[in-house]
């Protein structure tokens, strides 16, 4: 019998030796497994990540962005109060201010390491270095595109000036990581090449950049993978998001082995910007609850957006993760009914961890009786379950001829109630218990008849009750 097989149901003394508990990063004990069970993929590490929140660098390339030096230091604050790991500043050899406002930031004493943006080049280095910052983040394009047309130099040049470079900074003790622009437009030669030179000299961290939004998640967990077998310090990715993919493929670089994801507030940058901050949270939150939750103070997470989006002039969308308007409530009646017996039946993420509340939306001609008992058990009201229908129905009745607010809805029932509870027989909404001949029930045919009742609905809706 082979090792680890076993006969006649009975095991065989190679099972122990086939299930003994081996070590590793993520410490799986195989013994103690169901081993019937896939084995654990120990390259993803979705459970241990590194934020490098890069709004006061890719997000001061946002269209609408300008940053003074108090705004730019109460950013860092809020990023930092919210627990990310790094914070990326844009090159001090952008401009004066932007030196003096990399220097103001690392004097801040912040836990969040501070980072600086530059060139592949020893004039930048010279001026990063000097900033006080924890490390440089190099970068120079490889792409033929980038080549030939940004900075004009070829693979030999590269090599050359990213070992000066990176040398230079290491020998300011201070962190280094390198980057390819543009390297999924990059020959994969290329990049395995320049990546296994600078890792054999000692950088921190090597750097993947989806610069123009191209890459498929499949081709992010292909390159990242293949990374991950050539060079054994830290990957960094950034994703653009020109193809809608910036937080999916942040989250396959981290399935694939990446360590760290580059992330801004609202995902603003250069264009349409990278992978949202508060996009990555909700995909992180569902991969791995206990480490987010435990790491990031994700009630903060409004607060910070809103900062940042009055700072550059924008609002937050209504479909934004987490923090859009309507990106916790609930509208259809069937939808409605399972939320409010059990919340994890329409909802992935919890809103309280977000210290956000769900709503129930009920002022529409989708809801439904649950819905709407749910709101008269709010309002404090006694009514039976049959009633609760009956008055549904008069709800739907109204919503099918114009939108309803809670004020309508609620105006509705109270006055249902009143009605039952006294036996008066009042309107509820003129047009809605004694329709004329014409009117409601022409409401959907009858263009001038519908017209005028939606005329008179209106008027009488805030009458009403
Ligand atoms: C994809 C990204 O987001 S990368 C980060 C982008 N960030 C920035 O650009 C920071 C803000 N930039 C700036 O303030 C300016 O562009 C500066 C100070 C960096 C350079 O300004 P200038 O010298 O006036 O050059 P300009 O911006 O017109 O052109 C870019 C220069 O950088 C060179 N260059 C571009 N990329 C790189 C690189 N990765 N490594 C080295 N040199 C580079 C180009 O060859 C060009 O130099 P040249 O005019 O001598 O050929
Ligand atoms: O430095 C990097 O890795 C990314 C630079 C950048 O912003 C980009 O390529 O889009
Ligand atoms: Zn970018």
């Amino acid at each position: 019998m082979p090792p680890g097989a076993s006969g006649n149901g009975s095991s065989s003394s190679n099972d122990k030796r086939e299930f003994r508990p081996i070590s590793g990063k993520h410490g799986p004990h195989l013994n103690s497994r169901n081993p019937y069970q896939p084995v654990p993929d120990f390259l993803s590490n979705v459970n241990s990540f590194k934020i490098i929140e890069s709004t006061l660098r890719e997000g001061e390339q946002f269209a609408n962005a300008f940053f003074d030096t108090a705004k730019k230091i109460e950013i860092a604050k809020a990023l930092d109060d919210f627990g990310v790991d790094y914070i990326e500043l844009t090159s001090p050899a952008a401009s004066e201010q932007s030196r003096l406002d990399c220097e103001a930031i690392c004097k801040l004493g912040l836990k969040a390491k501070i980072l600086t943006h530059i060139r592949c080049h020893m004039d930048d280095a010279r001026i990063a270095v000097q900033t006080g910052v924890d490390g440089v983040d190099v970068v120079i394009g490889t792409s033929s595109f980038l080549r030939e047309h940004s900075h004009g130099k070829d693979m030999d040049y590269i090599h050359k000036t990213a070992i000066e470079v990176i040398e230079f900074v290491k020998s300011h003790n201070i962190e280094i990581r390198f980057s390819s622009e543009d390297s999924f437009r990059s020959e994969l030669v290329d990049l395995l090449s320049i990546y296994r030179t600078v890792d054999q000299i000692g950088v921190n961290r090597v750097g993947i950049a989806d610069t123009v939004g191209c890459a498929s998640p499949r081709q992010v967990y292909d390159l990242i993978r293949t990374l991950r077998g050539v060079v054994s310090c830290d990957i960094e990715t950034h994703f653009h998001n020109d193809t809608g993919c910036a937080v999916a493929n942040a989250y396959c670089a981290l399935e694939a082995g990446a360590t760290h994801i580059d992330t801004s507030v609202l995902g603003i940058g250069e264009r349409n910007g990278i992978t949202p901050l508060g996009g990555l949270m909700a995909r992180m939150i569902v991969a791995d609850r206990e480490y987010v939750t435990s790491k990031y103070k994700l009630h903060k997470l409004r607060d910070l957006e809103n900062l940042v989006a009055e700072a550059v002039e924008v609002n937050i969308p209504f479909n934004n993760y987490i923090t859009g308007f309507c990106a916790f409530t609930h509208k259809a009646g069937i939808h409605a009914k399972a939320i409010l017996a059990n919340p994890s039946t329409y909802e992935i993420i919890n809103p309280a961890d977000f210290g956000i509340t769900r709503y129930v939306h009920f002022a529409s001609r989708l809801t439904g009786w649950n819905a709407i008992k749910s709101r008269v058990e709010q309002l404090d009201l006694d009514m039976t379950d049959a009633q609760c229908k009956e008055c549904t129905a008069k709800i739907k009745q109204l919503a099918d001829v114009r939108p309803l607010n809670v004020d309508d809805v609620d105006g509705i029932i109270r006055q249902y109630h009143f009605n039952i509870k006294t036996g008066n027989d009042q309107p509820l909404l003129k047009g809605i218990d004694h329709p004329a001949p014409g009117t409601q029930e022409a409401a959907g045919t009858d263009e001038p008849a519908a017209k005028k009742l939606r005329t008179e609905l209106d008027q009488d809706a805030a009458k009403c009750c």
